[in-house]
């Protein structure tokens, strides 16, 4: 090989490699979070012993076009906006939300095969007298319907099986999935209020005591949000553990959200709620999603903690949606940290984790019988898309078939 020919050569790779940069470049988010201070309101609380940190994206600059011919075929990683200026971290490309509940179908079928199946071979007895009907009330409160809603369908079973004075398998089968819908009742509004004001995001509050799955789930909304290409910041008021801050940063940078957090223990949550808020209108991003802590022993004091967060995001935006994380798995217990969060702030939805490992799938009418308040997702997996918006036939389809 020549000179000229290597010099060729070498113009040629380097055609390619800046060309590939390029098309990466434009590749990027909707609208790349650009730098934000962490200047703090007059009105605002001093800070308890230190400041409130932010992830920082470099000054923004328009990409250079495209060399043509170079373009990558789509692939499932993109190269990141370096947020700190000095790192580069792959963005992730969320799995679609459509149709999730649908694909993670399996995991419920599976953790709750005890249900569907023992209620279907109930049904399907060649006499349905009153032992079989005892069974069917045990299955439905072992799986943590509550008895109210397990009388009710009980009852309207009956009716609907005398009236029909039929016992068809796939008859029967109907009926069964007809009532458990009226349960979980399709008519509750389960839309998140996570669109954009005019001039401000949209804010949600993530609310749930600790361990039950809360910087996962908010790790995950955000990815969900991400896939339906909403510009979305975190906010990191969880202070009470700096590991839970950076879990969550780490979960914002897979998928290229900025995360406002402090780097110190306790610092004030109501503070970087502020901060989160303001950075969020600053930035002009679409949604703040503001992770909080759950860990206090009283009533008193989570009241203090979440209503000073409440108020503090207040004096900027409003607060548009507070979700409640819980731990499916928990049960009674699930019940009673509802009842005390519902008594602290207006929750809007429920969040419904670990569905994946209980076959006490009847906690979701449980729940919203005992709040008013629906289901909006549910987690099913520790995988990072494995969380899903809820509906209530296919909730209902996922536990007969
Ligand atoms: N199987 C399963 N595991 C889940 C689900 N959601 C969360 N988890 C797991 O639950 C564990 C606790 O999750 P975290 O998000 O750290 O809990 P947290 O409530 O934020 O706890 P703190 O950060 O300590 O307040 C992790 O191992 C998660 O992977 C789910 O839907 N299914």
């Amino acid at each position: 090989m020549n000179d000229v020919t290597l010099i060729i050569l070498y113009a040629v790779i380097a055609i390619a490699v800046i060309g590939s940069v390029a098309v990466l470049l434009l590749r990027g988010r909707r609208t790349p979070p650009g730098t934000y201070t962490t200047s703090r309101d007059a009105n605002d609380q001093p800070l308890a012993g230190g400041g409130t940190d932010t992830l920082e994206a470099p000054p923004q600059e328009a990409p250079a076009p495209p060399v043509p011919g170079t373009e990558l075929p789509p692939t499932d990683t993109e190269v990141a906006e370096d947020l700190t200026g000095i790192e580069t971290v792959p963005v992730e490309t969320p799995a679609p939300v459509e149709g999730r509940l649908a694909r993670l179908r399996a995991r419920l079928v599976k953790s709750n095969n005890a249900l569907g199946k023992g209620l279907l071979a109930l049904l399907s007895r060649d006499k349905i007298d009153e032992d079989v009907w005892d069974e069917i009330e045990e299955t439905l409160l072992l799986a943590d319907l509550g008895p109210e809603p397990t009388t009710e369908l009980v009852d309207a079973l009956r009716d609907r099986v005398k009236i029909a004075g039929s016992q068809d398998p796939a008859e029967v089968k109907a009926m069964l999935r007809e009532e458990l819908i009226k349960l979980v009742d399709p008519q509750m509004d389960r839309s998140l209020a996570v669109d954009r004001h005019a001039d401000r995001p949209a804010i949600v509050l993530v609310v749930g005591v600790n361990g039950v799955g809360k910087t996962t789930t908010v790790g995950k909304l955000a990815r969900v949000l991400v896939a339906e290409d909403k510009d979305v910041l975190l906010g990191a008021a969880d202070t009470f553990r700096a590991a839970a801050a950076e879990q969550l940063a780490t979960w914002g940078q897979r998928v290229g959200v900025p995360t406002v957090k402090s780097d110190v223990d306790g610092a004030d949550p109501a503070s970087v709620a502020f901060e989160a808020v303001k950075a969020g209108i600053d930035q002009e991003v679409d949604v703040v999603m503001v992770d909080t802590a759950g860990r206090l022993q009283n009533k008193v004091g989570l009241m203090d903690e979440l209503g000073k967060v409440k108020r503090v995001i207040e004096k900027q935006a409003t607060v548009d949606e507070v979700l409640l994380v819980l731990d499916a798995t928990t049960g009674q217990n699930g019940l009673n940290q509802a009842k005390v969060f519902s008594e602290v702030v207006d929750i809007t939805g429920i969040v419904l984790t670990k569905l994946d490992g209980t076959a006490k799938g009847g906690i979701v009418v449980a729940i919203q019988r005992s709040l008013g308040v629906p289901v909006k997702l549910v987690g099913l997996g520790e995988g990072a898309d494995d969380l899903a918006p809820f509906d209530a036939e296919g909730f209902v389809d996922a536990l007969l078939n």
